[in-house]
């Protein structure tokens, strides 16, 4: 069994996958590296005889949870490192080491699935946007703030903007017009990620016409769905580009 590991600013996402044919045994989201561990150690039979992990933190953070990883479970973690050129993909970046790997990764799942030119929206903590051309050219990308900062920024700098989650989960259920804070709030923020998805839309069907595939993921994804009708939610899009990083045997 592998361990799979998504460190993003907020969460990280883990998923337990059997090395023979890459089934799902288990998973989730955790907010901290003992979560984590909790968690994993918890699943039923495991047997883990590899670990490998994309992470978007500082490389002691990353390197404190590979410690933490290879005490609880005695595997060595496998970091994927930045590249300038992968199954196929060329990073559009000036300086290719500062690519996000969560970006670059992504970029590699989804060049790899569409077999063609992709446009990849991922609506994490930051919304961030990636443009691989048919013949494997990552021409660069966008990053924005995503809901979680849209969100908390609103609610530093302003006095009179409170709520609890309870009523901006009730909130969304509907775009129509606030007539209250919540509803304002919450509903401006999915507009603008809305605005977000439709303006890449618009970019890449000025580069490749109809020609591409748009695929969604992150956790806000579901927001878009009607701005983005054409799009494929790959919730895991970040972990097929993680194996195809670090092969293990
Ligand atoms: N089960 C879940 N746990 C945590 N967040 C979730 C969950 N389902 C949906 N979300 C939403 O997903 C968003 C976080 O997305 P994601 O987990 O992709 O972020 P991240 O990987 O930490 O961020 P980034 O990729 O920008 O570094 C939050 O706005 C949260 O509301
Ligand atoms: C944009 C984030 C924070 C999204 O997780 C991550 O991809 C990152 O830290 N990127 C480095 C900056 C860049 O991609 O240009
Ligand atoms: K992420």
């Amino acid at each position: 069994m592998i361990l799979e590991l998504d460190c993003g600013n907020s969460f990280i996402k883990w998923r337990v996958i059997h090395a023979a044919d890459a089934t799902i045994v288990g998973g989730g989201i955790v907010d901290s590296d003992q979560a984590l561990v909790d968690e994993v150690a918890a699943l039923q039979s495991l047997r883990l005889t590899g670990c490998r992990i994309v992470s978007v933190r500082s490389e002691d953070e990353t390197a404190a949870l590979c410690a933490l990883i290879a005490k609880a479970f005695a595997v060595v973690a496998r970091v994927a490192e930045p590249a300038q050129e992968m199954a196929g993909v060329r990073n559009g970046y000036d300086d290719y080491q500062r690519l996000g790997m969560d970006r670059w990764l992504a970029a590699l799942g989804a060049f790899h699935l569409a077999k063609g030119a992709c446009l990849v929206i991922d609506l994490g903590t930051a919304a961030k946007a990636d443009f691989v051309s048919a013949d494997g050219e990552h021409l660069g990308g966008y990053i924005c703030p995503g809901m979680p900062l849209m969100r908390s920024q609103l609610r530093t700098h302003t006095r009179r903007i409170r709520y609890d989650d309870a009523s901006a989960e009730r909130a969304l259920s509907s775009l129509a017009p606030g007539r209250s804070t919540v509803e304002a709030v919450e509903r401006g923020c999915v507009l603008m990620l809305q605005g977000f998805a439709r303006t890449q839309l618009e970019q890449a069907r000025a580069l490749w016409g109809e020609d591409f595939t748009v695929f969604l993921t992150g956790g806000d994804a579901p927001l878009v769905r009607e701005a983005a009708p054409q799009g494929r939610v790959v919730p895991d899009l970040v972990f097929v580009g993680l194996a195809m990083a670090c092969p293990l045997d």
